[in-house]
């Protein structure tokens, strides 16, 4: 539904003599119809420039966009204008209209687009009802919590039934609860409306809750990108550390300490009690948890094997489980994915083991 292939933006700072600041530097970003994708990253990381390219509100130096087919990158003013209504965009400040009502704010979207004054009754009607705010049609803006200001964005962003939602840390000004609220809307528009959802965001919790599939952006760039349960098991990934932050010690006298992932059903078995029964071994789980997300079930421990860990760690890959070292030995690169050997291959042979 979005594809960008050799996304790059670039800002001179200001000055006559400012330097070139590389905001998005190479991105290629497929999000399929239906998906939510999640892109995470730190403040400057280039996350607003490249959902700014999306829809064209910043003209990318080079690369292209496409929306359901349509390549942005190739139209006219005017084509482009057009094309901009398949695509709703929510904020983070919810750049409401102070001096309209609600149902004001969700009409203007109607008004620009010149639908007749009836129909724009009737639909503003049917948007306030879909974000479940028919109640407030009346209200000023100023009369609103920040949740329901939301909600008035999302009325607005999809007055012209879009299929493309770009959000910009919508939920990043609200506290926890209400974030639920409206991250729980989201999903339920998602599947409801068949929307396909690229957000921006900082918060775990967002991924966590609606995203499908993520990519973790620093410098400008994609530095791991895919469905998330994929991320998950992938070694070295950004993305599994953060959502499933593993604090216990890396070290454990006489132990090998291994972190170990296991997604979609494998969360759903025992395990490690499973793997203490098999080897009549003891498995001091040192931290981790197992977690419903919006990808499905994924669980992640920090285990301290005994000895070498061999046999253990032969067990739980031959079970699905991906397993890393907790500390990667000093002078190896990879040292858990051998070339041709990928680390969560189940039975991989014990001397490739460490
Ligand atoms: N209009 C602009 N003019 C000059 N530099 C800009 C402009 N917009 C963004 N930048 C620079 O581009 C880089 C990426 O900024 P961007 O806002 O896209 O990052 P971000 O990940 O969205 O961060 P934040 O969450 O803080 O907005 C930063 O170094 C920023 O200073």
């Amino acid at each position: 539904m979005i594809e960008i292939k050799g996304l790059r933006k670039t800002y001179r700072a200001e000055g006559r003599r400012g330097r070139e600041v590389v905001a998005v530097d190479g991105v290629d970003l497929a999000v399929a119809e239906g998906d939510v994708f999640g892109v995470l990253g730190r403040s400057g990381a280039g996350k607003s420039t490249l959902l700014r390219c999306v829809n064209m509100l910043e003209r990318p130096d080079a690369g292209t966009v496409a929306v359901g087919g349509v390549e942005l990158t190739a139209l006219n003013r005017r084509r482009l204008r057009l094309a901009r209504h398949g695509i709703g965009m929510i904020h983070q400040h919810f750049a409401l209209l102070s001096s309209r009502t609600v149902a004001g704010n969700v009409a203007f979207a109607l008004e620009v687009t010149g639908v007749a004054r009836d129909e724009r009754r009737e639909r503003v009607a049917e948007l306030l009802d879909l974000v479940g705010l028919s109640g407030r049609a009346d209200a000023y803006p100023a009369q609103l919590s920040g949740g329901q200001k939301q909600r008035v964005g999302i009325a607005r962003a999809l007055a012209a039934r879009p299929k493309v939602l770009l959000s910009d840390e919508a939920t990043s000004a609200l506290d926890p609860e209400t974030t639920e609220s409206i991250l729980r809307l989201l999903l339920d528009l998602n599947r409801r409306l068949g929307l396909t959802i690229l957000l921006i965001t900082h918060e775990m919790t967002v991924v966590k809750r609606i995203c499908g599939s993520a990519a973790v952006m620093r410098d400008g760039r994609f530095v791991e990108s895919g469905p998330v349960t994929d991320l998950l098991r992938r070694p070295g990934s950004e993305l599994a550390r953060d959502l499933f932050p593993l604090d216990a010690p890396d070290t454990f006298p006489g132990r090998t300490v291994v972190d170990v992932t296991v997604t979609g059903e494998d969360a759903e078995v025992p395990l490690l009690t499973e793997l203490g029964r098999s080897l009549e071994i003891d498995v001091p789980v040192l931290a981790g948890s197992v977690e419903t997300l919006a990808a499905g079930r994924a669980g992640r421990w920090r285990l301290a094997l005994p000895g070498d860990g061999a046999a253990a760690i032969h067990h739980l890959r031959s079970r699905g489980a991906y397993v890393a070292p907790a500390v990667e030995p000093p002078g190896a690169a990879e040292p858990w994915t051998p070339s041709g050997i990928a680390a969560d291959q189940p039975g991989v042979p014990s001397e490739e083991l460490p």
